[in-house]
């Protein structure tokens, strides 16, 4: 087949695909575009004419792979699922050995790993890409996490380490471990957005549930806050979606907006995933959870209604210096732990997979970037950076400090919220995580003992070696 121009191409034209797109070209790639609906993709070249000359849209996908050099590289933005299984069946028959289709969309890593197999032996590569910074990120720079064999990942790597955010000059991509391992991450990732974005949404309950404040005074607070160890993209923005008002009605948008949250799946799979590796994700649970019941509004109201007479303590918050502190103390250690749960899951799944994920790394192409960016995780990417194995965050001595700290400011806003009646299931998961795992002596023995009285299950003894079954007294 003849070989075009192009450096690589990008099928969708939608917010990631088209900006991913600009980005390619304005860092000096010829950039192939194809769009389900082609005026996009020509769209995306005449709405762009300083790009112009980089941008080559296709009107079928023919034109897009006769457009390309070879070995070609194709990326897919579309959405999760049959999207993606329908593009790579149009777009494999177009393509030769060698070629590379790569998955830059959010996906279910088992779909990757699925997609992985089902292209061997074409010659035809695939690659799972997770990428992350939303529209402007994937514009001017977005975090990415690379899956697929290794040996695919030089004909991405000068495209992406251009096109990538940078922390400190470093490049925010990196090529993390063969076949699902890019969207793996990439699923942890969106699991810990979930988290962060409940958190800080559980804190503005408490703030206007529990201290009457107004909009615009957290807005304050939340400034403030990214000003130290909080700094973070997500509080960042938490601070503009505060403090914005409404230009018809002047009222502060975020009391215009309906609540119930959308999700578009990522934040579910990292749950599933954590609870099939045996990894207790629970604040990432909680998050995803609570998203689900704040869909149910209609039901909730209901409830509100049968339950509205039910005995409270007053709220115990105070909107003072120290009882912001409190707060912000509260909110860095449910991250720490949140953000332990999350690493977790993924040490689990490099040991189960045989990925030998670099978890330093990972830290490190999240600095910048991605939407969970914050300093938070250069401090993680240190803790990984000594050349000892990290257990766990939590018993990372860089960590073991702060969360000793700022427990004691978790637990007192955890139990305030409680008896306030003021709904915080993230933050108390992460402080029941917090509290189970430093427990020595665990309440399992129970457990193990109705196991093995209902079903002659075993269990192991302190004082002996083996497994033993019991003969309960008959019930
Ligand atoms: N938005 C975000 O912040 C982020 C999104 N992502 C992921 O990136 C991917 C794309 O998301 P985003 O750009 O936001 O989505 P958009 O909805 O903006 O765009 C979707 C694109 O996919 C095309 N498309 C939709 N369905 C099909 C189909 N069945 N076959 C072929 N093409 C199809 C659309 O074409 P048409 O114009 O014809 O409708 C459009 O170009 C998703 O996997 C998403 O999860 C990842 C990180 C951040
Ligand atoms: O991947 C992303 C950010 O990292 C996307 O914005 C994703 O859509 C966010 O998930 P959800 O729509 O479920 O909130």
């Amino acid at each position: 087949m003849a070989n075009g121009t192009a450096d690589i191409g990008v099928i969708g034209m939608g917010v990631m695909g088209a900006n991913l797109a600009l980005n390619m070209a304005e860092k000096g790639f010829k950039v192939a575009v194809q769009n389900r609906t082609p005026d996009k993709a020509f769209a995306v070249r005449d709405d762009n004419p300083e790009l112009a000359a980089n941008v080559l849209p296709a009107e079928t996908l023919e034109d897009f792979v006769k457009s390309l050099k070879s070995p070609r590289v194709a990326v897919f933005m579309v959405p999760a699922g049959k999207p993606v299984d329908d593009e790579m069946a149009k777009l494999i028959p177009l393509l030769e050995a060698g070629d590379l289709m790569v998955d830059a969309g959010n996906a279910d890593f088992n779909d990757t790993v699925r997609r992985t197999k089902e292209v061997e032996g074409t010659g035809i590569k695939f690659t799972g890409m997770g990428v992350s910074g939303g529209e402007l990120g994937a514009r001017h720079g977005p975090s990415m996490m690379v899956g697929g064999a290794r040996d695919t990942y030089p004909l991405l790597e000068p495209v992406l380490t251009k096109i990538a955010a940078k922390y400190k000059d470093q490049p925010c991509v990196a090529w993390l471990g063969p076949d699902g391992a890019g969207h793996f991450v990439k699923t942890i990732h969106n699991g810990i957005e979930y988290a962060d974005m409940q958190m800080i949404a559980e804190i503005y309950g408490i703030m206007r549930d529990g201290l009457k404040l107004e909009p615009a005074k957290m807005a304050e607070v939340f400034r403030d806050w990214n000003t130290r160890e909080l700094s973070s993209y997500l509080i960042e923005i938490t601070a503009v979606n505060l403090d914005e008002k409404d230009l018809e009605t002047d009222r502060p948008m975020v009391d215009l907006i309906v609540d119930e949250a959308g999700q578009k799946g990522t934040g579910r799979w990292a749950v599933i995933e954590a609870q099939k590796l045996g990894v207790g994700a629970t604040t990432l649970e909680a998050a995803v959870a609570a998203r689900g019941l704040s869909s149910r509004r209609d039901e909730r109201g209901e409830a509100a209604k049968l339950y509205s007479g039910v005995e409270t303590a007053p709220a115990q918050f105070f909107a003072d210096e120290a009882g912001f502190s409190e707060l912000e103390s509260a909110l860095v250690t449910a991250k720490i732990i949140a953000y332990a749960q999350g690493y977790a899951a993924m040490a689990s799944a490099s040991d189960e997979f045989g990925w030998n994920l670099p978890l330093g790394t990972i830290a490190e192409i999240w600095r910048a970037g991605c939407i969970i960016r914050s300093h938070f995780l250069d401090d993680i990417a240190k803790a990984y950076d000594k050349g000892q194995r990290v257990v766990n965050i939590l018993q990372s001595p860089d960590f073991v400090g702060r969360v000793a700290k700022g427990q004691a400011a978790l637990r007192r806003v955890v139990a305030k919220a409680s008896l306030g009646g003021i709904p915080v299931p993230a933050l108390s998961a992460a402080l029941a995580y917090f509290d189970d795992y430093r427990r020595e002596r665990g309440t399992a023995n129970l457990i193990q003992a109705q196991r093995d009285l209902f079903g002659a299950h075993t269990f192991r003894r302190f004082d002996r070696d083996g497994a033993v079954h019991h003969h309960w007294p008959a019930v």
